[in-house]
């Protein structure tokens, strides 16, 4: 569905006064992936690392250096009517529809844009608007729009004339927890149900942990990881932990496996990485009397901030 070969994108800027130079950036260096039919796929990567650039070239706002892309069969940046029917985007920075007009004129005038036959529509508009919840602001300039009621309405809007692939660069940003949550369960259903491709760029690790079981990660405009996220939790992330409530303050708290990480009157807390939870439990549970224990994972946001910050994938690159 998408094949990107050898993908380069670089921007020349001017800098200095009198004695400017031109200075080169490489946004894309190299970039090479492909993504099946019916696949959601995380982007992810720190600020700067290419991802919009990506997402521009892929949707056919920018025109590459070098290297080829092929999505639906077409080249994005070529044949341009035909390549914006297959395709579906959503910002979440910015809005897609006509500011003035309310939702339903927005959504009519997108009908016309990409002539999609009149039964289609219906179903399409019916369809969306219950999933989505858009009736009580149909009638609303988009203007007015709540973020969550403008990011749903744009969600609509992408996915009306059917595509087969839809890109969603920052879907929930800046949203509460109930709008991320509807907006996320929308798009499981819209892959599930209709088989939609989906490819989302975003900072917000819990959207890619809900929806997208492969991720890619780049930096400096190359990739540097391709997989799944659980994979990078157990490579880099931090220890678990088993905080443990003791009937009595335990005498010798130490257990063969895990590191003693707290003691406090009777509440015990370890580290573990290689055992399993429940073998850890059982030795804890034979050691002495136990009220109450619960299992802390680590934190994968923290975990992926450390692997930009201390860049340990660029190590093994
Ligand atoms: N129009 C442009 N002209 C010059 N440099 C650009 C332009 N667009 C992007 N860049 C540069 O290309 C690099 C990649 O930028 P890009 O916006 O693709 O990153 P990003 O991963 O989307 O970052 P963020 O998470 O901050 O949105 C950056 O160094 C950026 O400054």
């Amino acid at each position: 569905m998408i094949r990107v070969s050898h993908l380069v994108k670089t921007f020349s800027r001017r800098q200095g006064g009198l004695f400017s130079r031109s200075v080169q950036t490489r946004a894309i260096d190299d970039l090479s992936f492909t993504v099946a039919a019916g696949e959601m796929v995380g982007y992810l990567g720190p600020n700067g690392a290419g991802k919009s650039t990506t997402i521009k070239v892929l949707t056919g706002l920018l025109v590459p250096t070098s290297g080829e892309v092929q999505v639906n069969g077409l080249v994005p940046w070529q044949e341009r009517r035909r390549y914006v029917a297959g395709i579906g985007a959503v910002f979440g920075q910015r809005t897609t529809l006509w500011w003035d007009l309310p939702v339903a004129e927005s959504l009519a005038l997108l009908q016309h844009v990409y002539r999609i036959p009149a039964a289609r529509y219906r179903q399409n508009l019916a369809a969306f608007t219950e999933l989505l919840e858009l009736g009580p602001f149909l009638q609303t300039p988009v203007r007015s729009l709540s973020l969550g009621q403008r990011m749903r309405a744009d969600l609509a809007a992408a996915l009306l004339h059917d595509p087969p692939l839809l890109f969603l660069d920052e879907p929930t940003i800046g949203l509460d927890v109930v709008a991320r949550e509807r907006i996320r369960e929308f798009v499981r259903e819209v892959n599930r149900e209709r088989g939609v491709t989906v490819l989302l760029t975003t900072h917000d690790l819990s959207d890619v942990q809900r929806l997208c079981p492969r991720v890619m990660i780049i930096d400096g405009g190359r990739r540097l990881y391709d997989g799944a996220l659980e994979e990078l939790q157990r490579r880099f992330g931090g220890e678990r932990q088993l905080v443990v409530d003791y009937q009595e303050p335990p005498l010798r708290p130490e257990v063969e496996g895990a590191t003693l990480l707290s003691v406090d009157g009777p509440r015990v807390v370890y580290g573990f990485r290689d055992l399993g939870a429940a073998e850890l439990i059982a030795r804890v549970t034979r050691q002495a009397a136990v009220r109450d224990l619960r299992v802390l994972e680590p934190d994968i946001e923290a975990t992926v901030r450390t692997i930009y910050e201390q860049r340990l994938l660029h190590r093994e690159h």
